[in-house]
């Protein structure tokens, strides 16, 4: 074991706020562990900044008539305001926008370049000759091979969630423009992954069968059978670190190439400041490499990342990936564009004061091995019987009693006295798994040295024993004294903010893991404590049902700017809209077509005529529910034979939330048949 830490958090990407599934997933389990290192005595660098590249970003910019900068302005800000407001102890948070990391990616990729480490492709990309630029893959938008979604990208189809490649939609269009891009031939640089593939199955497949986690070990072991491809470090794109090669402008660095040299540009900013090497925490032997993440990031950080550093000669590879499953929210996938999350800028302004009880109830439920669900009821489960039932309450007797019989001076025990022995076992028991990244159980071990001394006192009864066993009560509460210190110090990787409130509370200093797990006494007799202070309260219904009734809002919201609505169609001149002509008419007849579930035959009275119309509506509408209605009809539509009748016209319909058909209609009963709509 080295004795230098490199602990890097996954970049948040800089087009939203941070929000609960992040932080259970990524930055507070990191955090704790940065924390704990730290108490260890390890030379920690915990490093994180904002992913300011990338296609989503030049998306929404687009689309709010901003710069991408500005984009990234605003998010950066709340972003890093988030992680210090909830004690996320970054001792560097940067961003890739900034001017060290555009040289350092660049250096990066110079070095790969010169070492022959890519290969230069010309591929056909889709382009578009009025926007004058190439497209990626998510500006490209068409119908989806699999499922008909009209609105699939070129990437992904979200209605079935189908990979996609641009080339396999039906009629792409620009998102620039609208029109039908070009295929143009452009030249990337790829990095062949293929050919480290021997590499990453020694290291990873033989090397951390055992240490690795399971998820993390089988996800890469699925990419390996698979085999892989060489896959291009550049792109066509105007927002990104430019390639720094000549002939390649209008060429930027792929954002997965630059953003893990992120943690790398920032341990350098971090390194100057601080009058350190950068290099003794990448590029030493004597360093642990530690990346957070979750669990969609798996291959860059186990295959792209480590055959890039590998590439380049000099650097390390990580020790350990330690990737989360996801968190969802009330059984429902968090999701930045549906607004459905809790976010943490705003927990903060509605809980001041409690980051804590935050930081404890998703680590209690993180994602560890499978995906997880936080609700607010368990929240406030949490917080009323575990952090004030047994920990706040614990420690809230120890130290009231202290004052209340001794003065506030730690009274006289036997510092020998077997109870003791839970505090170094506990110490040991969390400082355990925790090098094993098994928070859930750390929390746990720690919780359980609460319920041991709350039981404890409970079964010395010191308020008893006071009045005619004084010893035995000085004893009791000095060895409550001990667990509450105790709980004082090795709650800090968890509850910062609780744990820096109790050291006060009790007047001592921050001592190391180690000397936790080897005294047993620490606090001494006669020692002076100060004022208990409470440290958790109970979170009352109306609280919780105020958040419950906040997340229905944004249900309802989003039905209202329905995510479902295809969005607007191609443009169309007036003179297009003229061409079609539509009226009110009335159903006179309707019966069943034969063996087709859909159909209803229709006679209408169009006011210029009477015709058929065969309509796909039986599974909404039994025929005699739609004699008489009036309705809307396309008239000049060319007649067609479905099932053997010819149908002439169309009638307008639209779809209500539970799929049901209903019939577009004048809302006055004066209107005659035959009246031109328009
Ligand atoms: N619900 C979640 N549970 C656990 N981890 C998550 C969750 N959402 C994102 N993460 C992780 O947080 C880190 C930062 O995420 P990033 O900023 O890329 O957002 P994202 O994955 O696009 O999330 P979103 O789409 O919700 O904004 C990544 O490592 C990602 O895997
Ligand atoms: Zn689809």
């Amino acid at each position: 074991m080295s004795n230098r830490k490199m602990i890097t958090a996954a970049l948040p990407y800089a087009n939203g706020p941070v929000h609960i599934g992040h932080l259970a997933g990524v930055y507070i389990p990191a955090d704790v562990y940065a924390r704990f290192q730290r108490r260890l005595g390890k030379d920690v660098a915990f490093i994180c900044g904002s992913d300011e590249h990338g296609i989503p970003i030049t998306i929404r910019a687009k689309k709010e008539g901003v710069t991408p900068q500005d984009i990234v302005d605003k998010y950066h800000e709340i972003i890093k305001k988030s992680f210090s407001d909830l004690g996320i102890s970054f001792d560097e948070y940067s961003r890739t926008t900034s001017k060290n990391h555009y040289e350092t990616s660049q250096d990066f990729f110079k070095t790969l370049y010169e070492k022959g480490k890519f290969t230069e492709e010309v591929s056909e990309q889709y382009f578009d000759e009025q926007a004058g630029e190439f497209l990626a893959d998510r500006y490209i938008v068409g119908t989806c091979p699999n499922c008909g979604n009209e609105n699939a990208y070129g990437d992904q189809c979200e209605r079935c969630g189908s990979t996609l490649s641009p080339s396999e939609l039906i009629n792409p269009k620009s998102m620039l423009s609208g029109n039908v891009p070009v295929l143009k031939e452009t030249k990337n640089w790829y990095l062949p992954l293929n050919e480290y593939e021997d590499f990453l199955n020694e290291w990873i497949i033989e090397g951390h069968k055992d240490d690795w986690k399971p998820n993390v070990y089988g996800q890469v072991k699925s990419w390996l059978n698979d085999g892989l491809k060489p896959r291009a470090m550049t792109r066509d794109l105007n927002w990104g670190v430019p390639v720094p090669l000549p002939n390649a402008e209008g060429k930027v660095l792929y954002v997965w190439f630059d953003a893990p040299i992120g943690y790398i540009s920032f341990t350098k900013e971090w390194a100057e400041k601080n009058g350190k090497d950068w290099k003794d925490y990448w590029q030493s032997e004597n360093s642990d490499l530690v990346h957070f993440i979750g669990k969609d990031n798996i291959v860059f950080h186990c295959i792209i990342f480590p055959s890039m550093m590998k590439a380049h000669g000099d650097y390390i590879m990580p020790k350990n990936v330690p990737a989360f499953e996801f968190l969802n929210l009330e059984n429902d996938k968090i999701s930045t564009s549906r607004n459905w999350a809790v976010w943490a800028h705003e927990y903060v302004e509605d809980f001041p004061g409690q980051q804590d009880v935050l930081r404890y109830a998703l680590l209690s439920s993180a994602p560890e091995t499978k995906d997880n669900n936080f609700t607010w009821k368990d929240f406030q489960t949490k917080n009323n019987s575990e952090l004030v039932g047994i920990f706040g309450n614990f420690i809230n007797r120890v130290a009231v009693l202290i004052h209340k019989y001794y003065d506030g001076v730690v009274p006289s025990g036997d510092s020998n006295a077997a109870e003791l022995q839970e505090i170094s076992k506990s110490a040991k028991e969390i400082s355990g798994f925790l090098e094993n990244y098994e928070f859930r159980n750390s929390l746990t071990a720690l919780m359980n040295l609460a319920r041991f001394g709350n039981q404890y006192l409970q079964t010395e009864e010191p308020w008893k024993t006071i009045k005619d066993n004084p010893e035995k009560a000085a004893h009791s509460l000095f060895a409550g004294a001990q667990i509450a210190v105790a709980l004082a110090q090795l709650s800090e990787p968890f509850m910062p903010f609780s744990s820096e409130k109790l050291l006060n509370m009790f007047n001592v200093q921050k001592l190391t893991w180690s000397d936790i797990e080897n005294q047993s006494v620490l606090i001494q007799t006669g020692h002076t404590i100060n004022e208990s202070s409470l440290l958790f309260s109970k979170i009352e219904d109306d609280v919780i049902e105020a958040q419950i009734q906040k997340l229905e809002d944004t249900k309802q919201n989003n039905k209202k700017t329905n995510p479902n609505a295809n969005p607007m169609k191609e443009e169309i001149t007036f003179d297009d809209f003229t061409k079609i002509d539509l009226r009110t008419a009335t159903i006179t007849e309707a019966e069943k077509v034969e063996k087709a579930d859909k159909l209803l035959k229709l006679t209408v009275d169009t006011g210029v005529d009477v015709r058929t119309v065969v309509s796909g509506i039986a599974e909404s509408f039994t025929p005699e529910e739609v004699i008489g209605k009036q309705v809307m009809i396309l008239l000049n539509l060319a007649p067609r034979k479905i099932r053997g009748i010819e149908s002439q016209g169309m009638l307008l319909l639209t779809t209500k939330p539970d799929g049901k058909l209903s019939f577009v209609t004048p809302d006055d009963s004066t209107v005659e048949n035959g009246i031109e709509i328009g």
